[in-house]
């Protein structure tokens, strides 16, 4: 039997998912007390919510959740990593990928489970121009696409296809040079992965075999491809196929420093969120900094 967990604390984000969460609190609440435990709440602002978390998690808690989509997760997921705290998912966003690829149900209730039925998963994360990731991070097609997402009012998976379907037509790939621990690539990609998960919370599986704790990320490269593969190409990325295309590799590493030359920034997205970073981007991963609560029959 796992140890009880007793003080837990739920971070929620009231705008995640454009999901109504007016009877969340008291739902999570009475869940808990039914079961002997102790929920308390931390909402977030959008603004100082890392510093505000690690402030309050001087607080003595067996768990903290994210009541949130993939950014919350990886919010709460920096704030306890490297503590003995662990991170639970409650999915409440418009992707939940991360959520997706530990196999944490999708349904509130069920989820809730995992506050008195769970198995211990230590993860690996990254570090991404100095910046946190738990899950997957991009650079070219998809972080620009995340930036318009997270400039504009809509949230939800229809408004991310139609800013996709707009940017498409004139988006230009840029040249791009990594170099790993292990090789080095140079040309033109239409977007790059940083993956330390398989699957966007779009399903798209961008890295398959890709294993959360292995001490490993990997980079997935789309090379720029003409509109007549683009069915073919989604085809795989939405069948666990992404190594057969013609469009794409995979480099497998532990450090990687990766530069747009001729820029002195490059847009990235880590875990959702839109981010500037200095040319070039150093990327490392941090095996074993991450524990994780996951349901007993998703734990390996
Ligand atoms: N009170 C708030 N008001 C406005 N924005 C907020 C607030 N709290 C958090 N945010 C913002 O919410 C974003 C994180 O949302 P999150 O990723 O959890 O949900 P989502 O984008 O709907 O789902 P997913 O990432 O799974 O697709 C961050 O950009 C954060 O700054």
């Amino acid at each position: 039997m796992p140890a009880q967990l007793r003080q837990l604390l739920f971070v929620l984000n009231p705008i995640s998912g454009d999901i109504d969460k007016t009877a969340l609190e008291a739902t999570i609440a009475a869940y808990c007390t039914e079961r002997g435990r102790t929920a308390t709440f931390f909402h977030t602002n959008g603004h100082d919510d890392l510093a505000r978390l690690r402030r309050h998690l001087q607080q003595p808690y067996d768990a903290a959740f994210a009541a949130g989509g993939d950014g919350t997760a990886s919010l709460v997921a920096e704030a306890v990593s490297g503590t003995s705290v662990p991170l639970g998912i409650i999915p409440l966003g418009s992707g939940n990928g991360l959520s997706k690829d530990l196999g944490i149900p999708q349904n509130i209730e069920e989820a809730l489970r995992l506050t008195w039925d769970y198995s211990l998963r230590t993860l690996d994360t990254l570090r991404v121009g100095g910046l946190f990731a738990a899950h997957l991070a991009d650079i070219g097609f998809n972080a620009l696409i995340v930036e318009r997402f997270d400039q504009g009012d809509a949230r939800g998976a229809a408004a991310y296809v139609r800013i996709a379907t707009q940017e498409y037509s004139a988006y230009q790939p840029a040249t791009y040079r990594i170099e790993t621990d292990r090789e080095t690539w140079a040309g033109e990609a239409f977007m790059l992965t940083i993956a330390n998960a398989n699957t966007f919370g779009s399903n798209v599986v961008i890295n398959p075999q890709g294993q959360l704790d292995d001490g490993k990320f990997e980079i997935c490269l789309i090379a720029p491809f003409p509109n007549t593969a683009a069915p073919g190409l989604l085809y795989r990325l939405y069948t666990s196929d992404f190594d057969a295309s013609d469009y794409t590799k995979r480099l497998q590493c532990e450090r990687a420093s990766i530069s747009v030359p001729g820029a002195t920034e490059v847009l990235v997205q880590l875990d959702g969120e839109p981010h500037h970073l200095p040319n070039p981007v150093e990327v490392e991963i941090r095996p074993g900094s991450l524990r994780v609560l996951v349901p007993p029959t998703a734990a390996r």
